[in-house]
């Protein structure tokens, strides 16, 4: 059996850029944001379900699925939010739990979940171990705006649907608090491998 290791936090919370150190320290890497745009491709069940709900709107004209447009509606309505991931977490975790048996049978340090909806999707349940990324709002909101090219209200909208510090921190084994330069994470991060790696 692999070793699951959770890695989940707010968004720009600096997760990827621990699950980059993770990766070079030899850990395998399942981003579930990646797999979330899997299972919505064109044609996919997913997608399907996705449009009878939402409609045809969150379509573009080649029947991808209109990331920008779905952000924009879930992200100001909770429970539209709650309904995307009412179709769309069953779909990502059967992945995940593919992938894990499928994929990472062989040698492996473990396998870690990069996962900002980890508690929420019911997917820590498949992790040995968790650590959490936090940092301060008003960080997260300047990294992501720069990162994802979306304005004010639009970060701050992603930013209200998650929690706050206390939900991940009190649910993990080892936090990481991003507050300083990223190769201050870096640092912690590669600490954190070494850990990791002396107790396998
Ligand atoms: C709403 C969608 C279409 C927006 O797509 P978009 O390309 O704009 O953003 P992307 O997927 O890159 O996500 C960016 C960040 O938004 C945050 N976010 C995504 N989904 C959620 C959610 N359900 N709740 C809270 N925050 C979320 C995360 O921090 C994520 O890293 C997409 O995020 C989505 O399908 N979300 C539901 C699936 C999910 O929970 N994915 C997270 C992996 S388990
Ligand atoms: N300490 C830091 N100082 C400056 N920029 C940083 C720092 N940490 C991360 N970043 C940058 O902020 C952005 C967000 O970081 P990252 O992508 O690692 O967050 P994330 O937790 O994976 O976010 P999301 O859940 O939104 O995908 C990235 O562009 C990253 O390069």
């Amino acid at each position: 059996m692999a070793r699951i290791i959770g890695l989940t936090g707010q968004t720009g919370a600096g997760k990827t850029t621990v699950s980059n150190v993770l990766k070079s320290r030899g850990f395998d890497v399942i981003n579930c944001d990646l797999v979330a745009r899997e299972v919505t491709q064109p044609g996919t069940p997913c997608l399907l379900k996705l449009t009878e709900h939402f409609g045809t709107k969150i379509l573009n004209d080649d029947k991808s699925l209109n990331r920008k447009l779905l952000a924009s509606i879930v992200f100001q309505d909770e429970k539209e939010l709650r309904v995307l991931e009412s179709i769309i977490f069953s779909y990502i975790k059967a992945e995940i739990q593919h992938r894990i048996n499928t994929i990472y049978m062989g040698n492996t340090n473990g396998v870690v979940l990069d996962a900002p909806t980890l508690f929420e999707s019911g997917a820590d349940s498949m992790c040995n171990e968790i650590i959490s990324v936090i940092a301060p709002k008003h960080l997260r909101r300047a990294r992501i705006m720069a990162r994802d090219n979306i304005d004010n209200a639009a970060a701050d909208a992603r930013i209200a649907s998650q929690h706050e510090d206390e939900f991940y921190t009190k649910r993990s084994q080892y936090v990481l608090c991003n507050d300083g330069v990223q190769q201050e994470l870096i640092a912690k991060a590669e600490q954190l491998a070494e850990q990791l790696l002396r107790q396998r």
